[in-house]
């Protein structure tokens, strides 16, 4: 039999928004139907400070369980078990709990509710009763009054008996959708998809753009970048990405700019048709995986030069980072190893041997204005390709966490 009932949400900081509470919840509530849209029969009840899901499906219940703690705006949650005002029947309820938790040298106590009045027992008489039978049968426990590892909370109502406990992390963070849209700039490597993904815990949808040059770039090194795509789409919402074919103005670079700043104009190309598919996106800002003094395009002289040629918010979410921090980061959300692929991508091809990490912008400026790049810009744009994920829609939560 199906002991479980439903399970607990807690917003955490979703409820302390005030009067964006509701639209915060609604989102969360519209996140959470996306992500099991492939399961049967789950309702969804919001309260003020909480949510519940309901389902009579066994197998569904397991699935969001394990589907929960990658959703973005969930403090907290935890599963509720039900069954008849009956002591025999909540002694053995409690018992299949506690029993399926890890409970070697743990500590332990009941807690009773007892709206219902007419219950047998009192809340003290309760408590000892479930207590005693829990411990005879699991004696690696040990009783706590005070902050014990497992509280099993029971809540006595006159229509059925509710029992929970565990209380299982949430990812924290806000629903996606509800700070927006930002486009992020994905490159095959291990920065940007982790700046994709603190966005999205900040509530930010995305969607991305990249840049190859075929035949210098592979397809494998596109494959790459489509299934980070593919996995940022696992955490709770899809990912439209624009891949813009840059062979031309890398090569038209390469003929027009002198070597050691045409790093700076291959990132100033870049950024001027980002902006352009964001404005047409609608995305609000440009994400991208810079982190100051990496590499020569990220000193702050770079960015301001290459920062030049659009007044939108650039959002570097890892600028402050070390490159092992966010390695870490790319392990615990899975794109490392696919970022780790050895397929090269297109900036380091064409990458010169010593870019300027001081360049002058009006020096920069002055070169470009000698070429039609605002044409071959437009051209880019008007030939790219779009993919929407996530592209297996049967299981986008597997191999997650
Ligand atoms: N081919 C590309 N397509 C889209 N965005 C790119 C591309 N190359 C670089 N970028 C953007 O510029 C940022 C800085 O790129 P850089 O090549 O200096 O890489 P990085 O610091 O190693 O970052 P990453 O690991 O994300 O490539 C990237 O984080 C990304 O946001």
């Amino acid at each position: 039999m199906n002991k479980w009932k439903e399970i607990l949400i807690r917003y955490g900081e979703l409820s302390t928004k005030g009067r964006n509470r509701h639209s915060f919840t609604g989102r969360l509530r519209d996140n959470l139907r996306y992500a099991f849209t492939d399961l049967e029969s789950v309702k969804i009840i919001t309260e003020r400070d909480r949510m519940f899901l309901q389902t009579e499906n066994e197998s569904t219940m397991a699935e969001m369980i394990k589907r929960l703690p990658s959703i973005f705006g969930i403090q907290s949650f935890s599963p509720v078990a039900s069954c008849p005002v009956n002591l025999d029947e909540m002694k053995e309820l409690a018992h299949q709990i506690i029993s399926e938790l890890d409970t070697m040298d743990r500590t332990f106590k009941v807690t009773v509710k007892r709206s219902n009045k007419n219950f047998e027992l009192d809340t003290n008489e309760t408590q000892y009763a479930i207590g005693s039978h829990v411990l005879r049968n699991n004696p690696n426990l040990n009783v706590k009054m005070k902050n014990p590892d497992i509280n099993l909370r029971i809540e006595i109502r006159s229509d059925a008996v509710y029992m929970m406990a565990e209380i299982i992390p949430g990812a924290g963070g806000m629903p996606i959708g509800s700070n927006g849209k930002s486009l992020l700039m994905l490159s095959g490597g291990i920065d940007s998809p982790v700046a994709g993904y603190q966005l999205l815990k900040r509530g930010v949808r995305l969607d991305a753009i990249h840049f190859y040059s075929p035949p210098y770039t592979s397809e494998q090194s596109l494959e790459k970048v489509k299934d980070l795509a593919e996995q940022l789409s696992r955490f709770g919402a899809s990912v439209k990405l624009h891949v813009i074919p840059f062979t031309a103005i890398q090569e038209e670079i390469q003929r027009q700019i002198p070597t050691n700043v045409s790093m700076t104009t291959t990132r100033r190309m870049m950024l001027k048709i980002a902006d352009k598919v964001r404005e047409e996106t609608k995305a609000l800002a440009i994400i991208t995986g810079e982190s100051l003094g990496q590499v020569a395009s990220q000193t702050l002289e770079s960015l301001t030069a290459i920062n030049e040629v659009t007044s939108t918010p650039i959002l570097r979410p890892l600028i402050s980072h070390d490159k092992l921090e966010i390695i870490e980061m790319a392990k615990e959300i899975k794109t490392y190893d696919i970022s780790i692929r050895p397929f090269d991508d297109c900036c380091t091809i064409f990458s010169p041997s010593s870019p300027k990490t001081k360049p002058k912008l009006e020096k920069v400026m002055f070169y470009e204005s000698f070429t039609g790049f605002d044409e071959m810009v437009d051209q880019a744009i008007a030939n790219r390709e779009v993919h929407v994920f996530p592209k297996k829609k049967e299981d986008p939560f597997k191999d997650l966490f």
